[in-house]
């Protein structure tokens, strides 16, 4: 694991660090922001940011974001500044290290991070138990793999095994979400760029590739990519080097790929928007992952599994679930997946006060509560009665109530919410500005429920 401290290591912020690096953390440290934000645009691989709160905090994590870094970031200070740890914790910091450190609660981060990243593959039903041995047979080579599935069924999880379980696991394992960056930008964010390459590039900054040299690299929603950038992902892959914006000279790169994606490649060639040359490469095998509604075995185990995390992460004691809860859980259609999965069993360890989670801690309805554009794929053939009750409204009034509805469903999350609805995320985003613009309220991403 790489920890970047920011801060002087003469003092107890250096004893907290040698104790992560007796603990098998490889350090960097920078003496400010600045030098630290340069030290991650040069190496993208940094795990976990220890920075002391005496430090401007608030536009570390500021910078952070403006420059989409997503590393967990801890905040370091004294034991008793209340105000410090409180603050810190608002800005964004995953937890307050108070000072002079504890030995097991810096193990306990680095762990937890380490975990976090791992990810636990929870996989009990037979239909993902026949998944998980083809990802074992195959992960191994440096094969390319396509990885299929509806929104929040785990293709990143299993990409993650994948890389565990590959010769490259002591490498990187890089993510990268196509549909979260803006086309602009995702060019520097995958071949990085040079100094003074565009407006705005204000030093050097190493693509994705790079930083997943000798690694893996996940590129998510590979479906969402534009066709300027397929093409120079494929010349990538074909000769094996990446061309830096801005840059005069091909930098060689050793990198595994696994690609994902929730949306038919097939159409997207058929309907010109994905090139079948690049999908030819990827896809020396394709991994389908079921959605969890046809895979129930796993419903109940995972269920277990998030509200144990969700507990120990909460420090609200142990917690079980009810068997009228479990029942409730097996009946329901789960359009989000494990990821909806994961976020009603957070609400539920939080709303529910004693050791029990039960059916009012879920908040989910029963069956026959449930719309019925929810329940089937075939929604038109089930929506009948519904639609009757829609004569006399306009079709834009609708279609708005029902994208708010869905993205609620959804916990507010716009790649389910847009495969639900049958729209690209990109439409997706351009609705929900106008929605916003003319004052409806638009659920965050993930509803205030921390993921
Ligand atoms: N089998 C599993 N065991 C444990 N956790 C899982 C499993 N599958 C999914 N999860 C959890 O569910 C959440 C969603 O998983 P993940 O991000 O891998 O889905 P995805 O298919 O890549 O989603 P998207 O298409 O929206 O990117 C994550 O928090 C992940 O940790």
């Amino acid at each position: 694991m790489r920890v970047l401290i920011i801060g002087s290591l003469s003092g107890e912020l250096g004893v907290a660090a040698r104790i992560a690096a007796a603990r098998g953390a490889t350090l960097a440290q920078a003496e400010t922001v600045d030098a630290a934000l340069e030290c991650l645009r040069a190496d993208a691989r940094t795990d976990l940011i220890i920075c002391d709160v005496t430090h401007d905090f608030g536009t570390l994590m500021r910078r952070l974001a403006a420059e989409r870094f997503t590393t967990a970031v801890v905040a370091a200070g004294a034991e008793n500044d209340e105000k410090a740890a409180v603050d810190a914790i608002r800005a964004g910091a995953r937890e307050y290290l108070p000072l002079p450190p504890d030995s097991d609660l810096i193990a306990a981060i680095l762990s937890a991070v380490s975990t976090e990243q791992k990810g636990e593959f929870i996989a009990r039903d037979p239909a993902m138990r026949a998944v998980l041995s083809q990802a074992d047979q195959v992960a191994p080579s440096t094969a390319s793999i396509l990885i299929t599935g509806e929104s929040g069924t785990g293709k990143e999880v299993l990409a993650r095994y994948i890389h565990e379980r590959s010769r490259r696991r002591k490498g990187p394992f890089v993510a990268l979400n196509c549909a979260a960056i803006p086309d602009t930008l995702l060019e520097s964010e995958l071949f990085g760029h040079e100094k003074g390459a565009f407006s705005g590039a204000i030093a050097r900054r190493t693509g994705k590739f790079e930083a997943a040299d000798r690694g893996t690299l996940l590129l998510d929603e590979i479906g969402e990519m534009d066709a300027r950038l397929q093409a120079k992902l494929l010349r990538t892959l074909q000769e094996r080097t990446v061309d830096r914006i801005g840059g005069d000279r091909p930098v060689p790169v050793d990198v595994r790929i696994l690609a994902a994606t929730n949306v038919d490649l097939r159409s997207a060639i058929a309907d010109g928007r994905f090139r079948e040359d690049l999908f030819f490469r990827l896809n020396v095998m394709t991994l389908r992952i079921p959605p969890l509604r046809q895979r129930p075995g796993d419903i109940a185990p995972l269920a277990h599994h998030f509200v144990a995390h969700y507990a120990r992460l909460n420090e609200v004691g142990t917690k079980h679930l009810t068997s009228r809860a479990v029942e409730r859980l097996l009946a329901y259609s789960w359009r989000g997946n494990v990821r909806e999965l994961e976020n009603t069993m957070h609400r539920a360890v939080l709303l529910s006060s004693g050791p029990m989670i039960d059916v009012e801690h879920i908040g989910i309805p029963t069956e026959a509560e449930e719309p019925s554009y929810l329940l089937s794929p075939h929604a038109h053939a089930t929506a009948g009665d519904t639609i009757g009750s829609l004569v006399g409204q306009r079709v834009e009034d609708v279609e708005q109530a029902l994208i708010l509805e869905t993205l609620n469903h959804c916990l507010g999350n716009r790649t389910h919410a847009a495969t639900i609805l049958g729209i690209s995320i990109r439409a997706l985003r351009n609705k929900l500005r106008e929605y916003a613009a003319r004052g409806a309220e638009v659920p965050a991403p993930h509803n205030g429920v921390a993921a």
